[in-house]
Formats: structure tokens, sequence, C-alpha cells
């Protein structure tokens, strides 16, 4: 269990992640890769992060655009978890 942050620290983590929204207990980003093939190598990147922590975003592939989806479900809402997770899908994505 993890705690859930607040509507103030939610709104400071957003300040540090500019391609990152608020979408009610959720934070949500899309991203637009290159081709396929680049936005599967992201996929494939981000399941080895989510595996190494245990903890899973929800991804929608659409062709080239991924969103991801992130929250704590086993708490109801939104964490450090999903903070930091999604700090390393920005650098999964800006690496590729
Ligand atoms: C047992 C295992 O730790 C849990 O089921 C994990 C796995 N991945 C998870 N991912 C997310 N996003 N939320 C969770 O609550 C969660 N729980």
């Amino acid at each position: 269990m993890a705690d859930l942050l607040n509507n103030t620290q939610i709104s400071e983590a957003l300040a540090t992640l500019s391609d990152w929204q608020r979408d009610g207990d959720s934070l949500v980003r899309t991203a637009e890769l290159d081709g396929f093939p680049a936005a599967i190598a992201v996929v494939n990147r981000v399941a080895e992060l989510a595996e190494s922590v245990d903890h899973h975003p929800d991804i929608d592939i659409r062709w080239r655009t991924l969103t991801f989806r992130l929250s704590t479900h086993s708490d109801g809402g939104i964490t450090a978890k999903d903070v930091s997770l999604a700090q390393q899908i920005d650098e999964a994505i800006d690496n590729l």
C-alpha cells in the first residue's frame, strides 16, 4: 500500500511532468512515435520497467500513438508510484 497523493501534491507533481494530465484518479499521457515498431519498442521497455517495480500502466496502442494511464488500483487513486513510473515512461520515450 502507498499513500494517496492529495490535490496539492498531484498539482506539484504535474508541474514537473509537462506531458501528463490528470484525469480523475489517473495520470494520462499520449505520445506519438515515428512508427508502429518504435511504439512497440517503447511498450516493451515500459513493460520491463513496470515489472521491475510491480506497478503497471494501462496502455492503449493505436498504430504509432500510445496512451499511458497510471493509477494505483490497490489504493484507488494517484500515489508516488504513479509519479515515479510517469517519469520512467518519459525517459523510455525520450531515450528510444
Ligand atoms: C500483487 C501486486 O503487487 C499488485 O497486484 C500490483 C500489480 N500492479 C499494479 N499496478 C497498478 N497500476 N496498480 C496496482 O494496484 C497494482 N498492483
